[in-house]
């Protein structure tokens, strides 16, 4: 059977490029340099301006206009639009496997790829290599071929190993799973591996166990997977926000302000002013280690916001922020909104996409210390705005995802998730359910009488768990669950408060799978409202005068909301574990790298 295989029994002759169906392509062909032997046309998927580099062997036509039209006439499995290798020597193996015809129509053709060798086993009694090349342009793997005399074929079947060739495609002998391959003529770069020392089998490692290795867990097929769904949402978010005319805004990720009043940030200082602070404390009051219980006391305290204590206690200098970097205490931030807000009440509609940091200890599948986080904030809106918004843009990504990563969606839902594809498609057609958090409460209630066990009890009030979340989206509608007007004990002091005085006019977008992807709210626009809120909670006013100056001036009523992205990577994906949602996550003991 070895034999059959061999790459020189079906090596090609030289073909004509495939047909630019109809495109006034730009294909030329040149002489190669190889004594004018036979005339080829290679197809290289480079603007022809950057095409002429003297130092390649071959000389290039360009296909930049066929290839546009390979990527029009592409079927929904193709995952993008025009792809070229810019800026890189190189044609990225998407470009010739996830072609409608999976790459046959290429056959005949030179290439350049470069990769890491996913597997590979000589053959043939060692007269060529079989090696499964990814480049992470796309879940599929190249499979080329590589005679005895082109390199150490026992260092290239090693996984892990970097290789970048010249070759040429050619239809395979069986052509089943693989539509072309590569058959290598000349190898241009080796990394190699120590076999002994890499981390990474070719069989498949428990996701776990890969976070040992953040650092190169990157080139598995799963987390090459979440890095090209993570980089489509994101592009999705910026395409649905711009396109409906929102202006994205850069935030602070340092600020002075708890935007959700919790207490759970993490403080920014520097080591020399923290030296200094211990320093000044040893002085002053020994022994250093009930010192620094106290300080923390009090910190904790003003989260508290006992803000007279604070102040007497900066005044016996027992605490001094003026040695700090801001000469104030600084976190990182929990949330954009606060800051965003001011933008919404100037430019109307503004959104913003980064970083944020929660100093919650919670060890759960579903949290990271450090996560991104997707929130518009809209004026002249209410509610019910929000909601509408927050639902169209579940659905756009979702979409987006059916329409441009099929490819790795089939991953997830063969190696991970079997109904991910369902659960996406469906949350991209179907109208999600809108129910108050009271109906959310008797539905739950109802579910108890009807015999349904919780862990966590049910009553008007609660916070509702991750169970409950479930439990509406799996089992009693089976769909995205919009809940709305939850009571104002368990909200931020920003919720609007509704007529009754009971409840906030919050919202949250619950999903199977994972429960809360969003949480939101109209903003409470009345400045005596606010102010009365705040107090009530115990929030100290000084360090929110600047967020209530909006409501000083020109008032406006508005809303905004919050989305989780790791979450919305979970959505798709069914990763069970949010961690590897993340390329680098951050959770309570952990930060690598
Ligand atoms: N922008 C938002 O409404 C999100 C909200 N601040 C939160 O952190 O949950």
């Amino acid at each position: 059977a070895e034999k059959k295989e061999s790459p020189k029994a079906a090596a090609p002759k030289a073909a004509a490029p495939a047909p630019a169906s109809g495109a006034t392509s730009t294909t030329f062909s040149v002489v190669g340099s190889l004594a004018g032997a036979f005339i080829f046309t290679f197809l290289w998927l480079l603007p022809s301006s950057e095409s002429h580099n003297p130092s390649a062997k071959w000389l290039i036509s360009s296909l930049q206009s066929g290839a546009s039209v390979i990527c029009q006439s592409a079927s929904s499995k193709m995952t993008t639009s025009v792809e070229r290798a810019q800026y890189s020597d190189r044609v990225p193996i998407r470009s010739i496997i996830l072609r409608p015809d999976g790459g046959s129509g290429l056959a005949g053709q030179q290439a350049r790829v470069g990769g890491w060798v996913k597997t590979g086993r000589k053959a043939d009694k060692d007269a060529f290599a079989f090696l499964e090349l990814n480049d992470g342009s796309c879940a599929g793997n190249l499979q080329i071929i590589v005679e005895a005399d082109k390199g150490d074929l026992g260092q290239l079947v090693l996984t892990g190993t970097c290789l970048q060739v010249d070759g040429v495609l050619k239809l395979p002998p069986d052509g089943k799973k693989q539509k072309v391959e590569l058959q290598v003529e000349k190898v241009i770069h080796v990394g190699v591996v120590d076999a002994s020392k890499y981390p990474l089998p070719k069989t498949r490692l428990p996701l776990e166990l890969l976070r040992d290795y953040v650092h190169l867990r990157a080139r598995t097929n799963t987390m090459g997977a979440v890095a090209r769904i993570r980089d489509e949402l994101s592009y999705a978010t910026k395409r649905f926000f711009h396109e409906r005319g929102f202006r994205y805004v850069n935030t602070p990720n340092i600020t002075t302000s708890d935007c959700e009043g919790a207490g759970e940030m993490f403080q920014v200082t520097t080591l020399i002013s923290e030296a200094e602070k211990l320093e000044k404390n040893l002085i002053k009051n020994p022994p250093p280690s009930e010192v620094d219980v106290e300080s923390a006391k009090l910190i904790i305290k003003q989260r508290g916001n006992d803000v007279a204590q604070l102040k007497s206690a900066e005044q016996d200098g027992k605490i001094d922020y003026s040695q700090d970097f801001f000469a104030r205490q600084a976190f990182l931030t929990v949330s954009g909104q606060l800051q965003l807000e001011s933008y919404a009440c100037a430019l109307s509609t503004v959104y913003t996409f980064g970083p944020t940091f929660r100093a919650e200890k919670s060890h759960t599948s579903r949290h990271l210390a450090e996560f991104w986080m997707v929130e518009p904030e809209m004026a002249f809106a209410e509610l019910e705005h929000d909601m509408d918004c927050a639902e169209d843009y579940v659905k756009f990504m979702c979409q987006w995802l059916l329409d441009h990563c099929m490819e790795d969606m089939e991953f997830f839902a063969d190696k991970i998730d079997k109904s991910c594809i369902d659960r996406i498609t469906m949350s991209a057609k179907t109208p999600f359910a809108r129910i108050t958090y009271t109906e959310a409460v008797e539905l739950l209630t109802e579910a108890v009488k009807n015999g349904k066990k919780f862990e966590n009890h049910v009553e008007w009030g609660i916070d509702l768990a991750s169970e409950h979340e479930r439990y509406l989206t799996e089992v009693k509608f089976q769909k995205p669950v919009i809940v709305y007007n939850y009571p104002k004990e368990i909200k931020a002091f920003y919720m609007r408060l509704n007529d009754d005085s009971k409840t906030v006019a919050a919202m949250d977008v619950l999903v199977p799978k994972v429960g809360e992807l969003i949480g939101g709210s109209q903003r409470e626009e009345r400045y005596d409202v606010m102010l009365s809120r705040m107090k009530e909670m115990g929030l100290p006013i000084e360090p929110y005068e600047w967020y209530l100056d909006l409501r000083r001036y020109g008032t406006v009523k508005h809303c905004g909301f919050g989305l989780g992205f790791e979450r919305m990577v979970q959505f798709a994906t069914g990763l069970d574990n949010i961690k590897d949602c993340m390329p680098f996550p951050r959770s309570a003991g952990r930060a690598d790298l």
